[in-house]
């Protein structure tokens, strides 16, 4: 609720992390305390600045909260305390400083605002008044009557364009020894006009005329006079007063009942209730993230022990929550099931079963015949064709596919893929429940693999063609780490699992039973093939799970990957069995052929219309691959290289591969090239068939 660091070794930085607004309630006002309490008695703390996680100070008190008894430590005294202290305290205000999160603001002794900054007292529109010394500090600070920017009007000491908690430390270094009474707002004495009493008398006839009948702004009126007139102890006590007669008026229940109501209304959704069927990895996050924003979960298994695991593993999930997030979904959204007629009446269902295409049609045609007609059947499938799976339904306008990403309820990618059949509002909906679950929702076309699945084939392709011409898969990912990518390409396919993809390459008949005995070596469905993932795989290594993949590891699950001779010696023997005289691979060629082998499946795509333009390519990879953020995406780079070059280095690489058809540029790359090279943003211009959903 507060995160408490030393920085620039003397400085106590205490960050408010209660999202989405930082508000202060009462977990945060004891997280500000016992902050508080630790830096004024550390000797090595001279300053502390105060500043608010995610971009915003402080939303106020918690709203919610003043429907219960009082918990926590009070405002006031916690804020006296504030200003008390011996030691410099910076506000840092970005975003809101709104209500208690600007009294908050005034109790430091010097405030530094980016230039968005919105600071203010809103509590009137809740019936109420700023009631933690809001109307008693403001009005020393900068008199009665006042009405002009903040840093004019002296609420702040300093307007910046930078992170303002940056600039707030090296303030609060300078800060350090200077005196500090006259930085407490509450010993000032408040500026006030001649006419006080008649201005007041003006603006308290205004306020009845504009709001009859209305309390709070008259109250507000009377504690500005207490400002003005009383010494501070006074004044804050008659605040106090004040706030007590308002506080349970049936005013302020109303107006608070309003500000919840206006942001209840506007969260209008179709979908109430879900089911998940298939409780396995994918399957609980899933239902973890519908959780978290509110829906109710039908959580369907097929056998009881599976069930049973699952329930176990989502509850595992939202204690992880509770601790990580101070939040978690509530386990009464979820009901656990093993009968699909439990599904007659939700709103929308995603199905997570195994990638089987004979499996996944069973369920859609089951669920065609329990779930009421306007039910959403989506499908989870990470390639298989959506459009088959609708086909089997009574309802094809109602199918789409919900791609998400392993871990679910942590990576933020979702792919809508669009069936030629899916309907608009299908497509919509499904868009508009991945943001709602804080996803990056792109949508995309239905073609195998979708996009991040389909253009990460000629990706690791290329890189375990590499392994076949000499390269390890240490020298592999390093160059891929060294061009930015948290992992390379081998780690990154450990930590997933190989086993997938072994299945994949099973039922497209690449390997297994169904290969053509004729076909030449190291060659499949007349290209080049390499068979060396699909003996790691007979080995029983599938990556970190099972202690070893590409690397070996300390333990099943472990993360720590370290060079295997093992696979060493797989190389070696796979190279010397196919005659292949190993080679000194430089760190440009992996870089070149693994990402224009990347960038020009990218090209297909946007040809195909299977992806809207290249920006929605680029947040896949970015959301959904870790694409190096500074490196734009694969599209944008390719744009950066120059895209006259990645041509010329796909024909180049084309021409000594040219059993590699992904090698080979695209049109769309050479049409391109050929108009002149326009910027990315302007691709989508050149494209001729266009999804009609894109
Ligand atoms: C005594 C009394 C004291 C000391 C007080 O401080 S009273 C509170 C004074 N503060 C306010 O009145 C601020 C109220 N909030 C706002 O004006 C706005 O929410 C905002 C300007 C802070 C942000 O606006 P916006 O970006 O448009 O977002 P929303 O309004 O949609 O809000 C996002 C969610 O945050 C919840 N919220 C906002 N403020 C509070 C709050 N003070 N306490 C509890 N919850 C708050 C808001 O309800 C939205 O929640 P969801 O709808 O997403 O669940």
């Amino acid at each position: 609720m507060a995160r408490y660091e030393l920085v620039k070794r003397s400085v106590a930085l205490i960050t408010l992390t209660n999202p989405p607004v930082n508000a202060s309630s009462s977990a945060v006002r004891h997280a500000i305390a016992k902050s508080m309490k630790c830096a004024l008695s550390d000797p090595e703390v001279t300053a502390v600045v105060i500043c608010g996680e995610n971009g915003s100070f402080c939303g106020g008190a918690d709203i919610r909260e003043f429907a219960g008894p009082l918990k926590g430590p009070p405002l006031v005294p916690l804020l006296d305390a504030i200003e008390a202290g011996e030691k410099p305290v910076v506000a840092a205000i970005e975003g809101v400083a709104l209500g208690g999160g600007f009294e908050l603001a005034l109790v430091c002794h010097y405030r530094i605002a980016h230039s968005k900054a919105r600071l203010g007292f809103p509590e009137v529109t809740l019936g109420i008044l700023p009631a933690a010394g809001g109307t008693q500090r403001l009005l020393r600070l900068i008199g009665i009557p006042a009405a002009a920017i903040s840093l004019k009007l002296g609420i702040v000491d300093q307007v910046t364009e930078q992170n303002a908690c940056e600039v707030a430390v090296e303030f609060a270094l300078r800060a350090v020894a200077k005196p500090l009474l006259s930085r407490r707002v509450s010993m000032l004495t408040t500026r006030c006009p001649p006419d006080l009493d008649a201005l007041l008398d003006a603006v308290t006839m205004q306020v009845k005329k504009k709001a009859p009948g209305v309390m709070a702004p008259l109250a507000c009126i009377q504690a500005v006079r207490a400002a003005a007139t009383m010494p501070y102890y006074k004044g804050i006590k008659r605040e106090g007063e004040l706030m007590a007669t308002l506080f349970n008026s049936g005013q302020a229940w109303a107006l608070q009942y309003c500000f919840f109501a206006q942001r209840t209304a506007g969260k209008w959704t179709l979908i109430r209730s879900a089911a998940v069927i298939g409780l396995g990895t994918m399957g609980r996050g899933i239902a973890v993230c519908l959780a978290r924003v509110g829906i109710s979960v039908i959580a369907v298994e097929s056998e009881k022990k599976l069930l049973e695991t699952g329930r176990q593993m989502v509850i595992g999930m939202l204690e992880r929550d509770a601790k990580r997030r101070g939040v978690s979904a509530s386990l009464n959204l979820f009901k656990f099931t093993l009968s699909l007629h439990d599904l007659k009446d939700v709103d929308l269902v995603i199905e997570v079963v195994f990638e089987d295409m004979a499996l996944k049609k069973r369920v859609f045609q089951e669920l065609s015949k329990v779930c009421r007609p306007a039910t959403l059947l989506c499908t989870n499938t990470s390639g298989l064709d959506v459009d088959a799976l609708a086909g089997v339904t009574d309802r094809p306008h109602l199918v789409v596919g919900m791609h998400f990403f392993s871990p679910a309820h942590v990576m933020k990618l979702l792919e809508v893929v669009c069936g030629p059949r899916s309907s608009s509002e299908t497509i919509a909906t499904a868009m508009s429940l991945g943001k709602r679950m804080g996803k990056v929702s792109v949508a995309v076309g239905n073609c195998p693999g979708f996009v991040r699945n389909r253009m990460l084939k000629p990706y690791i392709d290329q890189a375990t063609f590499l392994l076949e011409e000499g390269a390890t898969p240490e020298q592999i990912d390093k160059a891929l780490e060294d061009f930015g990518f948290a992992m390379g390409v081998f780690r990154m396919s450990d930590l997933a699992g190989l086993d997938v993809g072994w299945r994949v390459r099973k039922e497209s008949g690449l390997n297994g039973s169904d290969v053509d005995p004729e076909s030449p070596p190291r060659r499949r469905q007349g290209r080049r093939y390499c068979l060396i993932p699909d003996m790691v795989c007979e080995q029983g290594r599938f990556g970190q799970k099972t202690g070893g993949g590409w690397y070996m590891y300390d333990k099943r699950g472990g993360t720590n990957a370290k060079p295997d001779p093992l696979i060493q010696n797989l190389l070696e023997t796979y190279r010397s069995k196919y005659g292949i005289q190993p080679r000194n691979i430089s760190n440009q060629e992996i870089v070149e052929r693994c990402l224009f082998a990347l960038a020009n499946e990218g090209f297909g795509i946007l040809e195909d219309g299977m992806a809207a333009r290249p920006e929605d390519i680029d947040v896949i990879y970015l959301f959904g691959y870790g694409f190096p953020r500074h490196r734009g995406g694969p599209m944008f780079y390719a744009s950066m290289v120059g895209l006259e070059r990645v041509l010329k280095r796909l024909e180049h690489y084309h021409q000594a591969h040219p059993d590699v058809p992904h090698l080979k540029p695209s049109p769309l790359l050479k049409t391109l090239v050929a108009c002149g090279i326009p910027p990315v943003q302007k691709w989508r211009e050149h494209i001729k068939t266009m999804h009609s959903h894109l």
